[in-house]
């Protein structure tokens, strides 16, 4: 059902100072920061040959990272993103086999303008996962 690693999350508190230590200290290709309300986070993605790094940091009074953040104060890998080919299909499948998608159970855009969903992490060894149709 997987197919191509689409990002790998790192939440942080401050998404400036972040965003210069991967342009300056590691050199990489880092976007502008991109609020984005409907998901509580502001966003920062890095572009890497073979996959891309999403910075998050918290946005609003109900940020879905803020407890993450109040857990692990110094930021840590948040989720992996994995593609799909049909988003809806993946969802039922992975419902059927019993694992929890979060949320009302529909897509919503994410950061690509493409539809995204979360599966739950402890139904996955730990690992929150985003999947993002391609
Ligand atoms: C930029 C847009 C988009 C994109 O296009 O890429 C994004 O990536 S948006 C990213 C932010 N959005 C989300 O994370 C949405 C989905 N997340 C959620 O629904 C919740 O955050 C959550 C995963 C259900 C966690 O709920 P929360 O209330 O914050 O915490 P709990 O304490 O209830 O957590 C329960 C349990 O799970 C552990 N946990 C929580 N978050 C993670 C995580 N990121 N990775 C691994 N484990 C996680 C948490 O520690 C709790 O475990 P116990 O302490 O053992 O009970
Ligand atoms: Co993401």
């Amino acid at each position: 059902m997987i197919g191509r690693l689409n990002h790998v999350a790192i939440a942080v508190r401050d998404i400036g100072a972040a965003s210069q230590l991967y342009r300056n200290t590691l050199g990489a290709d880092v976007s502008a920061p991109e609020a984005l309300a409907e998901h509580g986070v502001t966003v920062v993605f890095i572009t890497l040959p073979n996959t891309k790094i999403e910075l998050l940091e918290p946005l609003g009074a109900d940020s879905p990272i803020a407890k993450f953040l109040e857990k692990n104060p110094d930021g840590g890998i948040h989720h992996i993103c994995y593609e799909v080919e049909d988003i809806g299909a993946a969802r039922d499948q992975l419902t059927k086999s019993g694992a929890r998608v979060l949320g009302s159970g529909e897509p919503k855009i994410g950061a690509h303008g493409k539809p995204v969903l979360f599966l739950h992490p402890k139904d996955f060894n730990g690992t929150l996962v985003e999947l993002e149709q391609a």
